[in-house]
């Protein structure tokens, strides 16, 4: 969701050099928010202490991720991390044991199935989250996850449009399933009601992974990075980050080092109460265009501070 332009802002340049020197988290404690209610964007992430800035709020592993079609054998298939290609070999990559041995959990029932037609469908229309989707499936039907995983996380409202075009989707995925013998009573929680409802969630809650590298320990250098490089690598599904809200003046970013585990990190001086939110978009668009692209692809109306200024 979130890009690297923002940081490029003149009124937050100087904030972030000066952010750098606050990366520890405390160990032993929790990480200093709560989850609460917001009075106009539902769900929101709160400080429960003054939080400085360049400050690791917290790290976050993904529940799902999925490498982009375009980087399928240049990165980790399980944490998206970035390997050098072997060009004896077009197979699925693993970084380490660990990624293969932690993929198990989809990779087992995944490798039974023939997925070009799914693929095949997905890369035409320029689908990315039916892949989410699929390595859900895979994990739930691996007995890995509960039929409710990402329940708890927003929905986007479907238009019935919306529905109807995932049904060739959903029809392809389970014909996978069908036809790799999977048997029915591990696919009961397969109907077109799951998929729509797990894709509405995947929606608004996916992030677009960018990777900076493990040589950028600071903002700066990875935001420069980011830009001249557009490194997406993937896209993964969290809980944590998934409640933090939009604001086009963040006080928070998310960030990814060299895989897919995030990072938040306060983009200034956070006040205890005051709320954390992050930025889905490149803010350095225009307001109308800001306006334009969460409604279309988030489904609100950005009131932030910003926006209500005109600026
Ligand atoms: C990733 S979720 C954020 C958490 C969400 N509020 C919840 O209750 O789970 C994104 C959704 O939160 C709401 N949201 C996020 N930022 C908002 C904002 N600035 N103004 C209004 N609604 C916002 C929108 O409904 C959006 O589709």
């Amino acid at each position: 969701m979130s890009r690297w332009i923002s940081l490029f802002r003149k009124n937050q340049v100087v904030s972030l050099s000066s952010a750098i020197h606050h990366q520890k988290p405390s160990q032993a404690s929790p990480p200093p928010i709560r989850v609460s209610i917001t009075e106009s964007a539902g769900r929101g992430v709160f400080a429960t202490r003054r939080i400085g800035a360049g400050q690791l709020i917290h790290t976050a592993k993904p529940l799902l991720t999925h490498p982009s079609f375009s980087t399928l054998n240049t990165v980790c298939y399980f944490c998206l991390r970035n390997i050098t290609p072997n060009n004896t070999s077009h197979h699925l990559l693993f970084c380490s044991e660990d990624c293969k041995h932690n993929s198990k959990v989809f990779y087992d029932v995944e490798s039974r199935a023939d997925w070009s037609t799914f693929h095949d469908y997905c890369r035409s229309q320029g689908l990315k989250y039916p892949l989410l989707a699929k390595r859900l499936a895979c994990m739930i039907i691996s007995g890995a996850a509960s039929a409710d995983f990402v329940d708890i996380l927003q929905p986007a409202s479907l238009s019935n449009e919306m529905i109807s075009q995932m049904e060739e989707g959903f029809g392809l995925l389970r014909n996978a399933f069908i036809k790799a013998d999977i048997m029915d009573e591990q696919m009961k929680f397969l109907s077109k009601q799951w998929y729509a409802s797990v894709l509405s969630r995947i929606r608004i809650n996916a992030f677009r992974i960018e990777l900076a590298g493990g040589s950028y320990e600071d903002l700066l250098s990875m935001a420069a990075a980011s830009i001249e490089a557009e490194i997406a690598v993937g896209n993964a599904v969290y809980m944590l980050p998934s409640f933090y809200n939009h604001d086009c003046d963040p006080n928070v970013h998310i960030v990814w080092i060299e895989n897919a585990d995030a990072r938040l990190k306060a983009l200034r001086d956070v006040e205890e109460g005051e709320e954390l939110r992050i930025c889905y978009i490149d803010v350095s668009m225009s307001r109308d265009a800001r306006q334009t692209v969460l409604s279309q692809g988030f489904g609100f109306q950005c009131n932030c501070s910003r926006c209500l200024s005109g600026e």
